[in-house]
């Protein structure tokens, strides 16, 4: 369970029986044929897979609008096999939390979402459609009531309930299996990404893969399949805010050190006596004081450049690619798609471009600076 010198499961004694229990099965879960069948039929015929690589740009135009889904029904259908009644999961833009809440009604099985307070207000109509959903959003209260306070809200349930409960961790982070369960999950990214390549260009390599990393999850399935093929150039974009010596900044890898976070050994943000920092983003989703361990080895080994986009770089890519292309980007997604500027390519190069997600969710945040 470890990415270099990061991973592990540092837990508290009481979810050790729970994490076990996935640890110990998730791989042959996966592997089962009934489990491939229906999880390979609800990505084609429930989220609309493949989704379409256009023009060099990765497209999630995914039911529920972002990557999430792809873990969401995965671990969804996992905690079927292990026998759980009950689902929880955290969620800070509010699409992990649409994705949870969309496969429990599709399998009727109880969601409970716990979200952050300020959250809550910034993705509305995710928090909307969480409830149509029939899911019960939970605010998290405590702490600074953002993301990392809804995954200890989250944790703080599954420890009460440790039997009839799974917790559907959203990104590449947590105690292992999580990083690993759920990058496996997203790997049908860069799956499609190259046989669509190769349809495309007769080489299913592209030059590089761009994606923004918030815990890194759209990241670690978009690069999944390019890992250890060095002629593929690995662009992780983290979420400057407004600047990375501003302080009020969450680029994890530029600003962080090693340390644990919601049971993982990575890089966090934080004090000099191991406090974690509060981050800053305009996107909820990038908006997370760690990163997912692979990223951090990935940081740490050279292996991925790291580049980063504020909120205003954010903002003016999501403008130009609506103008341009006529799609509305998540806010998330603009981070990686600000980066591409920051490149030197040349006509040779491919870049494939992982848009995680689509606007519709950030609509309000877009009409204010429209405003201004
Ligand atoms: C459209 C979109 N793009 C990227 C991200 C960043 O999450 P990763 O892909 O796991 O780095 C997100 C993250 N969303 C989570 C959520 O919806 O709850 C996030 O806020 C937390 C799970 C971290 C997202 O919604």
């Amino acid at each position: 369970g470890y990415y270099g010198k990061f991973g592990g499961a540092f837990i508290p004694e009481m979810l050790h029986r729970n994490v076990e229990e996935l640890k110990e099965n998730y791989i042959n879960i996966m592997a089962e044929s009934s489990f491939q069948e229906e999880y390979q039929q609800l990505l084609r015929d429930y989220v609309g897979r493949p989704t379409p690589l256009f023009l060099a740009e990765r497209l999630n135009l995914n039911h529920t609008g972002a990557h999430k889904i792809n873990n969401a029904i995965g671990q969804v259908l996992l905690a079927q096999r292990l026998g759980k009644k009950r689902i929880i999961a955290e969620t800070g833009a509010g699409q992990h939390g649409v994705a949870t809440a969309t496969v429990c009604a599709l399998k009727g099985i109880e969601c409970i979402v716990y979200m952050g307070v300020k959250d809550i207000e910034r993705q509305a109509p995710n928090v909307a459609r969480m409830k149509m959903l029939g899911a019960t959003v939970i605010p998290a209260a405590s702490g600074s009531q953002t993301l990392k306070d809804a995954t200890n809200e989250a944790i703080r349930d599954w420890i009460n309930n440790p039997n009839d409960t799974h917790y559907v961790i959203g990104s590449v982070v947590g105690p292992h299996p999580y990083p690993d369960m759920v990058a496996r999950f997203q790997s049908v990214i860069s799956e499609e990404m190259r046989w669509q390549l190769k349809e495309k260009t007769g080489s299913e390599l592209p030059t590089h893969v761009v994606a923004c990393v918030g815990g890194g999850s759209n990241a670690a399935g978009a690069f999944y399949h390019f890992l250890d093929d060095p002629r593929v150039r690995l662009i992780a974009v983290e979420a400057a805010g407004h600047g990375i010596d501003s302080g009020m900044s969450a680029a994890t890898t530029q600003l962080g050190k090693p340390g644990i976070l919601h049971g993982s050994k990575s890089l966090v943000m934080q004090t000099e006596d191991g406090q974690v920092t509060e981050p800053h983003s305009i996107s909820a989703g990038l908006d997370y004081p760690g990163i997912g361990p692979l990223h951090a080895h990935l940081f740490d080994s050279g292996r991925g450049t790291f580049l980063s986009a504020t909120d205003n770089e954010a903002l003016e890519a999501a403008f130009e690619l609506s103008k341009l292309e006529g799609i509305i980007p998540a806010l998330e997604s603009s981070h990686a798609l600000a980066a591409l500027k920051q490149l030197k390519l040349s006509s040779k190069d491919t870049v494939v471009l992982c848009l995680s997600g689509r606007g519709d969710k950030d609509l309000a945040t877009y009409m204010k600076a429209m405003k201004k």
